[in-house]
């Protein structure tokens, strides 16, 4: 169904969720489709949703599914595309990672719960130029945002104006314009992975 109407529509699709069986072990997955119908990607949700507010929330994603252990970006005419899924989304360096890999759209499908959701939703969105339910560009402006209801967002992405206030403003540099000081920083075993799957990190922030 979605590689069809990925195909109908001549649109590369990110096909929100499901889970995914494998290997009898199971995960959160999001399929993506190319203009062509092909299913050119999948990405295995990296980061799984356990938390415990008592009163409020218990739920424990890692008691049923399985973590997935890549990075998932694909190419279009467009620009790069970094994927992640809901949860993923709290962990900033993931978006980093894709940063200085190249991706100009972080597309992460999600459903947070009413617990969290309201309070971080947003904030985290602003973090980066991001789709999930809202399109948010790199100073933080959401332009366009669905509700709580069922709906379809439209919104135009330019992607010039994307290159211009990354350079000012970046998920890999200060306000400022410095790079990030990574002989302080990058003794994180996730940088140091940055480092080594990224060429250019290295030269371009050490
Ligand atoms: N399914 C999820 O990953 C939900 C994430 C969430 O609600 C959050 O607060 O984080």
């Amino acid at each position: 169904m979605l590689s069809e109407a990925a195909q109908e529509n001549q649109v590369y699709l990110v096909g929100g969720s499901i889970p995914e069986k494998d290997g009898g072990k199971l995960y959160n997955t999001c399929a993506v489709f190319g203009p062509d119908g092909e299913m050119i990607l999948k990405h295995r949700k990296i980061h799984l949703f356990d938390i415990n507010v008592p009163g409020k929330i218990c739920f424990q994603e890692s008691e049923t599914l399985s973590p997935g252990n890549s990075l998932s970006t694909f190419d279009t005419p467009f620009c790069k595309v970094g994927v992640g899924i809901c949860y993923d989304m709290r962990f900033a360096e993931l978006a980093q990672i894709y940063s200085r890999k190249g991706c100009q759209l972080l597309v992460y499908p999600g459903a947070f719960n009413m617990t969290t959701g309201p309070a971080h939703w947003e904030l985290l969105q602003r973090e980066g130029l991001l789709i999930t339910s809202s399109v948010v560009n790199p100073w933080g402006e959401v332009i366009s945002k669905a509700g709580a209801e069922e709906t379809v967002i439209y919104a135009d992405i330019d992607l010039q104006y994307v290159e211009a206030t990354s350079c000012s403003r970046s998920h890999h540099s200060s306000a400022a314009g410095r790079p990030l000081r990574c002989d302080v920083c990058a003794g994180g075993i996730r940088l140091s992975e940055a480092a080594q799957t990224s060429p250019g990190f290295k030269s371009r922030w050490i």
